[in-house]
């Protein structure tokens, strides 16, 4: 080691942030089964490292002082029983490592602990969503040491960062003569098999080998006098080193591809699907994109650090390069490799240059294509995709008009058809079993699941056995507001105008309507007296079956949902009122009808406050409400 010498007097001993003892504590407990990662960890933070400095030294060269063969070494000592991962990266300054190794400051922190359950296994897979890091080294550790000179920093002030992983951890200002960080592993009682140069390789290779930098290690030899292998004052490069996504697809394993994508996406599980592509013609540039298994616990964040990786001819220029893929793709993971763009392009150049333009039509092309294809082949993969992303990918028929039309079919939606909350009815399937006459995709859309399932509005749907799609998510209404047909047909709320069943309904019915819209003529007038300016219309429905009365709006205004939605938001939304329907053939209906003028009010009040309740409203005067209920249902009258 290069330390020469330990100044106390600046040494000082911090505590950890409190999440991060949470989550020491949780990985030492729930990861132990798959220990090795600690290499994987700290391999990939090396590498981050090295791809800074270099990217660093694009407009600074003087920060390689005369080293720019940048590599990383693994090595063990088998008599202080450490395992040691150096690199000759970027580095740390004593601020950075106090923040990098003493707290947790990333978005989706406060979801992720939300939450764990206690349940071991559960909440091993939330650590592994969340990220493992740094902080997995203290799964085989009982002590770590970091040592590390920022490039740039002279040699006085390089840090020693130490922790036994308990609650506290010191910083010391020490010497150190080369750049980059080296840390080093105090094994536990019981780690010694990590003392082992082919189990160190072994794990490398099959964690780390898509790494594009030389992973070095002593070379061993076998010593006869000895019997044993022994090191050799020789570095040898124990990877392919070279960057993956610039290999044939045919030499890349599935297994390599997964482990890239680890490192990448600094995610602990496999991912869902990829595409990896070299894009030749007016713009070069190499994707390999992923769809991870799981939404990150920042996806809803509007901070949230999102995108792929930027490299240029192999430089590494930045992390989440968001212009690389529009919004509603902001789940996809990867890396972007441009043969075009200059090698000191900022986010300002990327925000408006032609080629990135290019760059990101071609990626959502490819990825909504690997959705396409994994809808249609790999039903088990795309249903638990949607669960994950469905929600963001409605985004897209807002946001991409150039691929409304493609990305309307990858969208799955709840319905009469189907069981439950799942969302597993494409637009086609719907199509397909449409009746005849049937010239509209009917759908109704609530605040949640249930009250969109138990609508009154469907009632008449249910009768006829059509089916209708049933939505609750936030995104819907403002999607339906771009989604306007599919495959030439409408998309018609069944909760908004009058409903135009006419093509569905035999004679027999027709002339029922007929009838029963005459007979209750005097009624509507009454109600609308009685209802005055709480309703815009009263009028005879045919939608409902059970229910006595409900609510609906114009086709061309706002759903009461909407503008639920957009008041909870703090936003203006008009008051819309309501055109108050009735079913004639409900028994509560006739005996409103012949309700004597002295109850006439409380009675309608009570019918409008009822079709409110059932659209997912809430009463202005509930408590009048009330009342009026229970004197009904008594019979009193007024
Ligand atoms: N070898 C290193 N050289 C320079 N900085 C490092 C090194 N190792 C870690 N760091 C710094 O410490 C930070 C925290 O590392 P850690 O591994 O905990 O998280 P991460 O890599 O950001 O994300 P994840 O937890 O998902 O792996 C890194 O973001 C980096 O800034």
């Amino acid at each position: 080691m290069s330390q020469t010498e330990t100044n106390v007097a600046s040494s000082e001993t911090l505590g950890f942030q409190a999440e991060v003892k949470q989550l020491l504590h949780l990985m030492i407990h729930s990861l132990y089964s798959n220990k090795e990662i600690f290499l994987r960890e700290l391999v990939s933070n090396a590498s981050d490292a090295c791809d800074k400095l270099r990217f660093e030294a694009i407009d600074n060269p003087e920060l390689f002082q005369g080293d720019s063969d940048l590599r990383i070494r693994v090595e063990y000592d088998k008599e202080q029983r450490t395992v040691t991962v150096s690199d000759n990266g970027i580095g740390m300054s004593r601020e950075e490592a106090v923040a990098n190794l003493g707290t947790i400051a990333r978005s989706g922190t406060k979801e992720f602990f939300s939450q764990l359950t206690g349940d071991k296994q559960k909440d091993a897979q939330l650590i592994g969503q969340f990220g493992v890091g740094f902080y997995s080294s203290f799964i085989v550790a009982q002590k770590v040491s970091v040592l590390s000179r920022r490039a740039g920093a002279p040699e006085t002030e390089a840090i020693l960062w130490e922790s036994d992983g308990q609650g506290e951890f010191s910083v010391t200002t020490v010497e150190k003569a080369d750049r980059g960080t080296s840390v080093t592993l105090y094994l536990r009682d019981g780690e010694d098999d990590f003392l082992d140069g082919w189990r160190l390789r072994e794990t490398l290779r099959r964690y780390s080998d898509h790494i594009s930098l030389p992973i070095q290690m002593l070379k061993e030899e076998w010593d006869s006098e000895k019997s044993q292998q022994v090191k050799t004052t020789e570095w040898e490069t124990v990877n392919q080193a070279n960057a993956l996504w610039t290999r044939a697809k045919g030499d890349i394993t599935d297994e390599q591809y997964k482990e890239f994508y680890k490192h990448v996406a600094h995610d602990y599980d496999d991912p869902l699907a990829w595409t990896h592509n070299r894009v030749e013609g007016r713009s070069e540039y190499t994707q390999l994109l992923f769809v991870p298994r799981h939404a990150p616990f920042d996806m809803w964040d509007r901070d949230a650090k999102r995108g792929v990786k930027l490299y240029v001819k192999r430089v590494f220029i930045m992390d989440d390069a968001e212009q690389l893929l529009p919004g509603y793709l902001r789940f996809v993971r990867g890396v972007i490799d441009s043969a075009d763009l200059p090698l000191n392009v900022s986010r300002e150049i990327l925000q408006e240059s032609r080629d990135v333009k290019a760059i990101r039509e071609g990626s959502a092309k490819r990825v909504l294509s690997l959705l396409e294809d994994m809808a249609e082949n790999k039903a088990e993969d795309y249903t638990l995709f949607w669960e994950q992303f469905g929600q963001v990918i409605k985004e897209g028929v807002g946001e991409d008009a150039a691929n409304k039309d493609r990305i309307a079919k990858l969208l799955r939606f709840a319905s009469t058809s189907a069981d439950g909350a799942v969302q597993s009815v494409s637009l086609a399937d719907y199509v397909s079993r449409m009746k005849e006459g049937q010239d509209k995709i009917y759908y109704v859309s609530a605040d949640s699941h249930a009250a969109a399932a138990n609508s009154p509005h469907l009632e008449i749907f249910r009768k006829k056995g059509l089916e209708v799609l049933l939505m609750s998510d936030r995104v819907d209404e403002w999607m339906l507001s771009f989604l306007r047909e599919f495959d030439g047909k409408q998309l018609a709320s069944i909760a908004k105008g009058g409903l135009d069943l006419d093509k569905l309904a035999d004679e027999e019915e027709k002339k029922h309507q007929a009838e029963v819209a005459e007979n209750f003529k005097p009624l509507v007038e009454r109600l609308k007296t009685s209802l005055g300016e709480r309703v815009k219309e009263v009028r005879v429905t045919g939608r409902l079956v059970d229910s006595p009365a409900c609510v609906v709006v114009d086709e061309n205004e706002l759903s009461p949902h909407l503008q639920r939605m957009l008041q909870a938001a703090g936003q203006q939304a008009p008051d819309v009122k309501p055109i108050l329907e009735i079913n004639p053939d409900h028994a509560l209906v006739s005996r409103v009808k012949d309700a004597p003028d002295a109850d006439f009010d409380e009675w309608s009040l009570l019918l409008l406050d009822q079709a409110m309740l059932a659209e997912g409203a809430s009463l202005k005067d509930p408590a009048s409400f009330v009342k009026r209920m229970n004197k009904l249902l008594l019979g009193q009258s007024a």
